[in-house]
């Protein structure tokens, strides 16, 4: 399938107006023990804005996702250095309440991951961790997040059952469901079509274009033409580097850094 610069679909338009920068990567260097993954990283993610990280395997995207909402700490090892802004706060420094940053920095994963519980408390389970809810505010939390992830009517008749019985697209969307239950205010996308089929992927697709209007979002994909369809600017990684950041248009039609033309024009990678 050619990935040529002008058979791209079109990018979602740039509101008009001044962007806010809701997260402020600057500086950032990562390590996976003494191996740098990441290599003074400088990069902002708009306000309701989606922001498509790109780039050949191993160049670090994955790694920058798991930066921005600390997601890394769980592992010994590894360590991040410089700052992450999220409205003017860095949330690397040691006063950082990692519960809290991960309610606000939501993540959606390449694999779905219902946990092995009902439909129901995989809504429940994380609102659960971060607010009292009495039984009918749940309720509507658990419908509004479904709706929300465009999985209500498929499963309202059934919240009892297990999250694992369903497709994996309805599992997806139950994940993206789980996410926005929390009520976070960025949410973060790791190649999250990668194990699903063309119509799941374009309902995904299409719900992320829809969280567009209430959250700054980031997504990581391998797929060109999901990142041209679905994002507003473009970071293209190669290894540990952020090599260019513009908007999707003109990463996808006129790129400035001949890496970022030979990655999109599928000359490597
Ligand atoms: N747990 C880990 N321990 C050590 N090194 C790691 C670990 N995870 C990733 N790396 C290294 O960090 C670099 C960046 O990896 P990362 O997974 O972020 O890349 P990526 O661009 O997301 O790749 P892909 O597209 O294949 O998912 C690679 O060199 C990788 O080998």
């Amino acid at each position: 399938m050619s990935t040529g610069t002008n058979r791209q679909p079109a990018s979602p338009a740039i509101p008009a107006g001044p962007l806010t920068e809701k997260v402020s990567v600057r500086n950032l260097k990562f390590y996976y023990g003494n191996n740098l993954a990441l290599k003074s990283i400088d990069l902002p993610l708009y306000d309701r804005i989606v922001t498509a990280f790109i780039g050949p395997s191993g160049c670090g995207k994955s790694t920058l996702l798991r930066v921005l909402n600390r997601m890394y700490d769980l592992y010994p090892g590894q360590h991040a250095e410089g700052e992450v802004l999220i409205d003017g706060r860095n949330v690397l420094g040691p006063d950082q309440d990692v519960n809290a940053l991960r309610a606000k920095v939501g993540m959606v994963f390449q694999k779905p991951t219902p946990f092995p519980m009902s439909i129901y408390d995989n809504i429940a389970f994380g609102v659960r961790l971060y607010e009292k809810l009495g039984k009918s505010e749940m309720d509507e939390r658990v419908e509004s997040s479904l709706r929300r992830a465009a999985l209500w009517n498929e499963v309202k008749d059934k919240l009892n059952a297990s999250g694992q019985s369903l497709s994996g697209g309805q599992q997806q969307r139950l994940c993206i469901a789980r996410t926005v239950a929390v009520k976070p205010e960025v949410i973060l996308f790791d190649e999250p079509c990668s194990a699903l089929d063309p119509i799941s992927t374009s309902k995904v697709e299409e719900l992320i274009d829809e969280l567009r209007a209430d959250y700054t979002i980031a997504i990581v994909t391998h797929n060109m033409q999901q990142a041209a369809r679905v994002s507003q600017f473009t970071a293209f990684m190669y290894l540990g580097e952020l090599v260019e950041f513009a908007e999707t248009a003109k990463i996808f039609t006129a790129p400035s850094d001949k890496r970022t033309q030979d990655y999109i024009t599928g000359r490597f990678g």
